[in-house]
């Protein structure tokens, strides 16, 4: 998961793309970059870290033009600390193309491969997203005949794309001279909301953004999402032509992004994450009840941040104690996302400290989002024993995480995922609980979707091991995990 925002204008963009990055800063932490396009020229600055730090004064002044794209890092596949891999990614030709992209793709090897034998076309890092501009590039070019550039040409390219590439793919991109285009995978694996408002001018700002946080806080209507497998174009002028440009598109979106990715006050897919949070944690109430005799608990707790909505419910519908525990240094950003596992851990403890007067002689119920490497459980069990608890109980608002993400989360691995070839009892003794309960497959599906009438599936491939594209099988895997995200 990365996040990614575009904008056009007719007014400067260079500050309103920074701020929806900084909207977006959950969603990356390793690099971030904008872009912006000054007639036919772009401007450029990307850097290692988080908006704040990235981005001086020169640079925004640098960052001239009326349409602009950004993007912040998360990274699934190269190299999560080199600067060269930070998007957007450029190629000069046809006419100049600037992209960013958020997901992953899974049949790098054999696209890489065809880009070189085939398409001619060099490839100067290991980051999938310069495979993904390339093969659209590619696909560009063979459709142009004259000078001039029409949208049917742009969005049989982003057809060709669909037929080439697999694994997830939410894209933004700038054509030098042209204007925006927005695509989605076929699967809508991943977020992509357009947002607009009028301007004094006339003309009609737009704005495409992962997230639907972003239009709210930054006063733009939301206008819709854009749908699996459709191509927006937005021109210089701000006019939006839209084509669906896959034949069989389907919404499967991402299970993950209502779990943990996602800001609550999101709207993905027409479902809150915010009331998906809350769900959840009603169906986990439930199961606890079911596994738990009443007495065994004296207060809930949640882990900050991204638990709490569904620790709360839990509370309620127990009709048990909510009580903060744990206080979190604000200063500290999100551990799961930090690349390498050493960090994670360190970061944990800076993170989280336990209030003793919280925990001294109770029974906790400890609630988190999720459990995938069991870093953060483990450290937090431990902290509630030493801050005193009598038993702790520990409950995930996801069921156990078993399988790789191969589609924008960095857990590529089977074997540093503590529920993997464990049974429950077995990963409890692995995060120090005295029980663990999880919440049902079935449950969480039921919980993200209730009442939506756009969502009838979910991507939970983690959960599952089914994958929703044809690319990901064992060999696959064992590939990904052997070369795994330096
Ligand atoms: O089992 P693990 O590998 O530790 O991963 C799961 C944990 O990581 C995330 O928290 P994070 O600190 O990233 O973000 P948050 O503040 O939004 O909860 C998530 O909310 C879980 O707490
Ligand atoms: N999490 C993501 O969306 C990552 C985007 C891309 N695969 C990268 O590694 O840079
Ligand atoms: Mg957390």
């Amino acid at each position: 998961m990365c996040g990614i925002v575009g904008i056009v204008s007719s007014e400067p963009v260079n500050q309103l793309v920074y701020d929806s990055l900084l909207l977006l800063q959950h969603r990356g932490q390793d690099s971030t970059g904008i872009a912006t396009a000054e007639g036919s020229v772009f401007h450029i600055v990307k850097a290692k870290g988080q908006v704040r730090e990235a981005f001086r004064t020169r640079d925004m002044r640098s960052l001239l033009g009326t349409m602009g794209l950004g993007h912040v890092r998360y990274a699934t596949q190269g190299n999560a600390s080199q600067e060269q891999e930070a998007q957007p990614f450029y190629v000069n030709a046809p006419y100049g193309i600037i992209l960013v992209h958020n997901g992953n793709l899974t049949n790098t090897r054999e696209l890489t491969g065809e880009l070189y034998n085939i398409d001619r076309r060099h490839l100067n890092t290991n980051s999938d997203t310069e495979v993904l501009l390339n093969v659209f590039a590619n696909e560009l070019q063979s459709q142009i005949t004259g000078l001039s550039l029409d949208p049917e040409q742009i969005f049989t390219a982003v057809s060709r794309v669909h037929e080439r590439v697999e694994g997830s793919y939410a894209t933004i991109a700038m054509i030098a001279g042209h204007g925006l285009l927005a695509f989605r995978d076929p699967y809508g694996i991943r977020p992509l909301t357009i947002g607009g408002r009028l301007l004094e001018s006339g003309q009609m700002e737009y704005v495409v953004a992962s997230e639907s946080l972003v239009m709210e806080s930054l006063g733009y209507d939301v206008v819709r999402d854009v749908a699996p497998g459709e191509a927006v174009f937005i021109t210089l002028d701000g006019e939006l032509i839209a084509k669906q440009c896959a034949p069989n598109a389907r919404l499967i979106p991402c299970s993950f992004e209502y779990v943990y990715l996602a800001r609550p006050d999101s709207v993905l897919s027409g479902i809150s994450v915010y009331e998906a949070r809350l769900r959840l944690g009603n169906y986990l109430a439930d199961t606890v009840a079911r596994y738990t005799p009443m007495g065994d608990i004296d207060v809930v707790m949640p882990i900050p941040d991204s638990s709490r909505p569904a620790a709360m419910q839990v509370a309620q519908k127990l009709g048990v104690e909510y009580r903060e525990g744990f206080y979190k240094n604000r200063y500290v950003g999100r551990t799961f996302i930090m690349p390498g596992q050493a960090a994670r851990k360190k970061s944990v403890r800076q993170k989280l400290n336990a209030m003793s007067s919280e925990f001294k002689g109770k029974n906790i119920l400890i609630v988190d989002d999720s459990i995938v490497r069991g870093t953060t459980s483990k450290e937090i069990v431990d902290m509630a024993r030493q801050a005193g608890a009598h038993k702790v109980t520990f409950a995930s608002a996801a069921p156990p995480v078993r399988y790789p993400h191969v589609y924008g989360i960095n857990m590529p691995s089977r074997h540093e995922l503590v529920a993997h070839d464990r049974k429950i009892p077995e990963i409890a003794a692995a995060i120090g609980a005295d029980h663990l309960i999880y919440q049902e497959v079935e449950d969480m599906r039921a919980a993200i979707t209730l009442g939506s009438p756009d969502v009838h599936d979910l991507e939970m491939s983690c959960f599952t091991g089914d994958y929703v594209t044809g690319s990901v099988t064992p060999e696959y895997l064992d590939w990904v995990e052997k070369n795994q995200l330096s």
